[in-house]
């Protein structure tokens, strides 16, 4: 999988909060398999973590996907942006703008103007946007090249909310990553974005908060994987009647 001009083997991205430790979080990366880990520049600050939090991430070999989770307006983000590609010597930026307190659905409409700005400045913008098809156009317009549409809100672990608003962006983006970012719950949340043909996964709470966060992070690898390989073999199509799988070639004749 192709990000930006990034190569990657794995197609699961990790958030790195609310582990129960800074070991768990570590075996739960080294788990995972994951390549790209994504990690809050205001809330990291803000908890005091900073520096020492942010060597140990480097120290696992991913590569650091900073996140402007926690804005709400066009200028939190782009300072936000700005200061984590200071910090973290990136151009990418998993862009946050969060519209609604109750579900933390993005503000599409500042995403898309964030998106901008950042992108004339050289930033290689991870949107976290909603399935609406005519806002992804404007991000793509606005010079994304990989799209995060959400599966559910945000730590909710309610799994693909709109698994067919999911397919109509496959079919209408064919070329462009699309990462389902949000909400996944269970390995089976994370099969099925793939199984759709989505690109990858980014989720957080469901591995932080698992009761076993280590082993839970090398299931999500395993249903990605398995996920995708579903994806390629292109699976049959649902069919409204029973067809019989063994075909019948005469009857056995009962003496
Ligand atoms: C870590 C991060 O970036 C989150 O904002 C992200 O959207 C993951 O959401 P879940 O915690 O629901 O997986």
């Amino acid at each position: 999988m192709r990000l930006y001009d990034v190569d990657l083997s794995s197609r699961l991205l990790l958030g790195t909060a609310q582990y129960p430790s800074p070991q768990v979080l570590t075996d739960a990366v080294q788990a995972s398999g994951s390549e790209v880990l994504t990690v809050s520049l205001r809330r990291e600050t803000a908890a005091g973590s900073g520096a020492g939090f942010w060597d140990m991430l480097r120290q696992t070999g991913a590569r650091i996907l900073p996140n402007t989770a926690g804005c709400h307006t066009v200028q939190d983000a782009v300072t936000t942006a700005q200061m984590a590609r200071e910090i973290f010597d990136t151009p990418w930026i998993k862009l946050e703008v969060i519209g609604h307190g109750d579900t933390l659905q993005p503000d599409v409409f500042a995403l898309v103007e964030t998106a901008r700005i950042l992108s004339e400045d050289g930033f290689q913008v991870f949107p976290y946007t909603t399935e609406d098809l005519v806002v992804a156009e404007r991000l793509v317009e606005a010079g994304c090249e990989v799209l995060m549409p959400w599966g559910a809100p945000i730590g909710s672990g309610q799994g693909l909310r709109n698994p067919d608003g999911l397919r109509a962006m496959r079919a209408h983006f064919p070329e462009v990553p699309l990462i389902v970012d949000a909400g996944i719950g269970r390995p089976s949340d994370a099969a099925e974005a793939m199984e759709l043909g989505m690109d990858a996964v980014l989720l957080n709470t469901a591995v932080a908060k698992a009761g076993d966060p280590v082993a839970m992070a090398r299931a999500m690898d395993l249903a990605i994987r398995a996920g995708r390989a579903g994806f390629e073999a292109q699976p049959m199509e649902p069919r409204d009647m029973a067809v019989p799988s063994t075909p019948v070639l005469g009857l056995a004749e009962l003496m």
